[in-house]
């Protein structure tokens, strides 16, 4: 009885674990963090400078005794330790107090997630003073959170394009029926900005300059008005700091390869979804989530590839941990959702 009245207090939370980004879900009120996945270290002793916003803002700018680290990539845990450091760190925040009783917590991890991965996750979050943890896989949530009706007999297609990785899965009743999955999205668009940049402007920016290009003037197809920005680099031959101009046209040529490496993998999925599943599908269209979802004119260009309407889900960025945290709100409705 008292331990039952304890977990009425309990404020159990969701989690989104992204190679970019990690957000928190909390119980009975929403979404309570949103930071970039990153934790500053000090080379000499490896104790923990900064965490979140503080340490992405560190990136590029630190002296060598300064080490800045993305703890996951391609979605899962690619150093350990520093993810334990960055989840205690982001539940800290959160729950501020001790728990009396430790918080349940859902956590949305990528489909294909093999069994010793799951068992980092889970490690990692207990902890980091999680209680029981509960893995949903990603396109799920991202359903859940553009509120597609994942829980009927009714095939739903979710694309979800995030840092690291792009999901394209088929969900129906609680489960994934198809999934594909690359290791193509946000970063490797950057990636591609700034190795065009290099032969075509010969100039060299950072991966988060790339970045803020991407997201200023990116797009898959051409839009009504030319843009350009403005960026500043280093010149290859002279290593003499400059500014240039950028187009939207250079940038759609940069990412062509990788926007047809996740249009590719959409087309494939589409051919391996059993028959039925694929007729609902061609019926109600494509929903596009994770922060890939934001490339202008993303939408249109799957749409035209593929002859189906394709939506892009509201706050792509945050449908997976809006999906995570519905869970956490109906744990008994959506049990079959858990992978683990
Ligand atoms: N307006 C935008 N246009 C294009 N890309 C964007 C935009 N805004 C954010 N992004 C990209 O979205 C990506 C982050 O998305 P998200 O937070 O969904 O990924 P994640 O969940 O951390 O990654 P993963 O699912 O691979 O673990 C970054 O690569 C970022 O550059």
């Amino acid at each position: 009885m008292f331990r039952r009245l304890l977990g009425f207090f309990a404020k159990d939370l969701a989690m989104d674990l992204g190679t970019a980004n990690t957000l928190i879900y909390l119980k009975g009120h929403g979404i309570v963090l949103n930071e970039p996945s990153v934790v500053a270290i000090h080379a000499d002793d490896y104790s923990v400078l900064a965490v979140g916003r503080e340490a992405r803002a560190m990136v590029g700018k630190h002296g060598r005794r300064i080490v800045t680290i993305r703890p996951l990539k391609d979605g899962v845990i690619a150093d350990f330790e520093v993810t334990s450091v960055m989840i205690k760190s982001f539940l800290g925040s959160v729950l501020k107090r001790k728990q009396l009783v430790k918080p349940k917590l859902v956590v949305a991890v990528p489909t294909g997630i093999t069994a010793v991965e799951k068992r980092a996750v889970i490690e990692a979050a207990e902890q980091a003073g999680a209680g029981k943890v509960l893995l949903i896989e990603e396109p799920v949530a991202a359903a859940i959170g553009a509120g597609l009706p994942i829980d009927q007999p009714v095939g739903s297609m979710v694309v979800d394009i995030g840092g690291g990785t792009t999901e394209v899965a088929v969900i129906s009743l609680f489960a994934v029926a198809y999934s594909e999955s690359v290791r193509v999205a946000g970063d490797e668009a950057n990636e591609a900005i700034v190795r065009y940049v290099q032969r075509k402007h010969q100039m060299i920016i950072s991966e988060y300059t790339a970045e803020q290009i991407k997201i200023k003037i990116g797009s898959a197809l051409p839009m009504e008005k030319s843009l350009r920005v403005q960026v500043r680099g280093k010149e290859i031959l002279s290593g003499i700091p400059k500014t240039f101009y950028v187009t939207d046209e250079e940038v759609r040529e940069a990412l062509q390869e990788p926007i047809q490496v996740i249009v590719e993998s959409v087309r494939k999925a589409l051919e391996k979804t059993p028959p039925d599943l694929a007729a609902d599908i061609y019926d109600r269209g494509i929903w596009l989530a994770g922060g890939g979802a934001l490339l202008k004119g993303l939408d249109r260009l799957i749409s035209s590839d593929t002859g189906l309407p394709v939506h892009v889900a509201d706050d792509p960025l945050t449908a997976i941990v809006r999906g995570a945290g519905t869970v956490i709100e109906h744990l008994d409705y959506y049990k079959p959702v858990f992978i683990s």
